[in-house]
C-alpha cells in the first residue's frame, strides 16, 4: 500500500527530510509562508534555507494545512520547539485517526518543559507518536554524505515499517523503543553543542572540547535517565553520536552560537542575525529546571544558561567549571550523579 506523507515545516531540516522521503512515497510539505511552498512547488528549491540545493521534482508543497494533511497517512513535525503546539493544534483539525506523528524537533517545551512527543500525546490524543533523531546536519546529507539516524517508537513494528520511509541510499536508520531517551539526547545535545562553542570562541584547545563532550553526555545521560530514559540510547547514535557532530561541526548553529558568546558578543545580537533556530539557547534553562526537578546536577547546561541569561561572562562560566568541588568521574548511569 503507498503511504502519502505530510512533512510540516519548511525549514533546513523538514525540508531535507521530505526530498528524501519524496523518493519512497508521495510527499507533501507544508511551509508557513506561501512565497516559500510556491517556490518548492515550482522551482523544486527551498532558496531561503537550502539554496544551493535542488530538491526531489516530485515533492509538492503547500502553506494548506488542510491539503498537506488531509490525506496524509504518515506526519511528519520539522517546526521549532517554541512553534510545536501552535502548529500541532493546525495539524490535529485536519488529521485523519490513527495516523502516526514523527518529530524531527530537538527541543522541549518553554512553558511546560515537556518533549515534542508529549506535545503531540497531549494535542493529539491516541495517534501513534515517535521522533526520528541523530548526527543528521542537514546540509551533509542533502549533499550525499553518508550518515545513520533512529526513529524511535513505542511500537517497533511501527518503527520498523518507517524506517524504509525516512532511509536513503546515504542515510541509514536504526530503530529503538526508547523514545524518551532519543528525545532528551536530541533537545540537550544542543545545550552542550553551546558549551562547546564557547570554548571555541574563547580559544580553548581540543582537550577543552573533549572534556565538554564527555562530561556534557555524563550530564545530559543523567537527567535523560531520571526522566526514564534508557541509559544505553545516550550512547547511541541520538545521544553520544548526535553530541559529538553538534559539538565539533562549523555548520552547527548551537556550537554557532556558542563560539559567538565566547568571543564576547550579546545572545541578542548573535539570534538577531541568524535566520535559523538554535534550539539550545531555550533548552538551557528549561534543562536547568528539568534537572532540579530531578535531583540530579547538570554544571555545564548551568552554565550555559546563566550565560545566555548574561548572569556570567563566557570566561567567568569556564572558570566556575574548572573551580567545582574535586569529586570522582562518576559517570552518568547514577541519577545521583555528580
Ligand atoms: N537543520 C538541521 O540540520 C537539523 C535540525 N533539527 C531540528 O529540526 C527542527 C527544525 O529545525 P530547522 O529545520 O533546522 O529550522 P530552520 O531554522 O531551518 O527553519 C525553521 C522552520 O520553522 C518555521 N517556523 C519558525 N517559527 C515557527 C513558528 N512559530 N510556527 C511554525 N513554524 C515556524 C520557519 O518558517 C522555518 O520553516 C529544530 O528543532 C532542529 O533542532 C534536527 C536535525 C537536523
Ligand atoms: O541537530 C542537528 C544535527 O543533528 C543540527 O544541529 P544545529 O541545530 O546546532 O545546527
Amino acid at each position: 500500500m503507498e503511504i502519502r506523507v505530510a512533512v510540516v515545516g519548511a525549514g533546513s531540516w523538514g525540508t531535507t527530510v521530505a526530498h528524501l522521503i519524496c523518493a519512497h512515497a508521495p510527499t507533501i510539505l507544508w511551509a508557513r509562508e506561501e512565497a516559500v511552498a510556491e517556490q518548492i512547488d515550482r522551482e523544486h528549491r527551498n532558496l531561503r534555507y537550502l539554496p544551493d540545493h535542488p530538491l526531489h521534482a516530485d515533492l509538492r508543497a503547500t502553506s494548506s494545512m488542510a491539503e498537506a494533511v488531509g490525506g496524509a497517512d504518515l506526519v511528519v513535525m520539522g517546526v521549532p520547539s517554541h512553534g510545536f503546539r501552535s502548529t500541532m493544534e493546525q495539524v490535529a483539525e485536519h488529521l485523519r485517526p490513527w495516523v502516526p506523528v514523527i518529530s524531527l524537533t530537538k527541543g522541549l517545551e518553554q512553558s511546560t518543559r515537556l518533549r515534542m512527543s508529549q506535545v503531540v500525546a497531549e494535542v493529539a490524543p491516541g495517534h501513534p507518536v515517535g521522533v526520528l533523531t541523530g548526527p543528521n546536519l542537514a546540509k551533509e546529507i542533502l549533499a550525499g554524505h553518508a550518515a545513520a539516524t533512529v526513529v524511535a517508537m513505542a511500537d517497533v513494528s511501527m518503527a520498523e515499517a518507517l524506517q524504509p520511509i525516512f532511509g536513503a541510499d546515504n542515510l541509514r536508520v536504526y530503530t529503538n523503543t526508547d523514545v524518551v531517551g532519543a528525545e532528551m539526547g536530541g533537545a540537550l545535545k544542543n545545550v552542550i553543542a553551546i558549551a562547546s562553542g564557547i570554548a571555541d570562541g574563547i580559544g580553548a584547545s581540543d582537550n577543552t572540547r573533549a572534556a565538554v563532550i564527555t562530561r556534557g553526555l555524563a550530564e545530559l545521560t543523567r537527567l535523560g535517565v531520571a526522566m526514564g530514559g534508557e541509559p544505553m540510547t545516550f550512547a547511541g547514535l541520538a545521544g553520544m553520536g548526535d553530541l559529538i557532530a553538534t559539538c565539533i561541526s562549523p555548520q552547527s548553529r548551537n556550537r554557532h552560537v556558542g563560539e559567538q558568546l565566547g568571543r564576547g558578543r550579546s545572545l541578542e545580537d548573535v539570534v538577531a542575525e541568524m535566520d535559523m533556530v538554535a534550539e539550545g539557547v531555550k533548552a538551557a534553562p528549561v534543562a536547568v529546571e528539568l534537572a532540579e526537578e530531578h535531583g540530579v546536577e547538570m554544571p555545564i547546561a548551568r552554565s550555559v544558561a546563566s550565560v545566555c541569561a548574561g548572569e556570567q561572562t563566557a570566561i567567568e562560566a569556564y572558570r566556575s567549571l574548572l573551580a567545582r568541588s574535586r569529586r570522582p568521574e562518576v559517570y552518568g548511569l547514577d541519577p545521583g550523579g555528580r
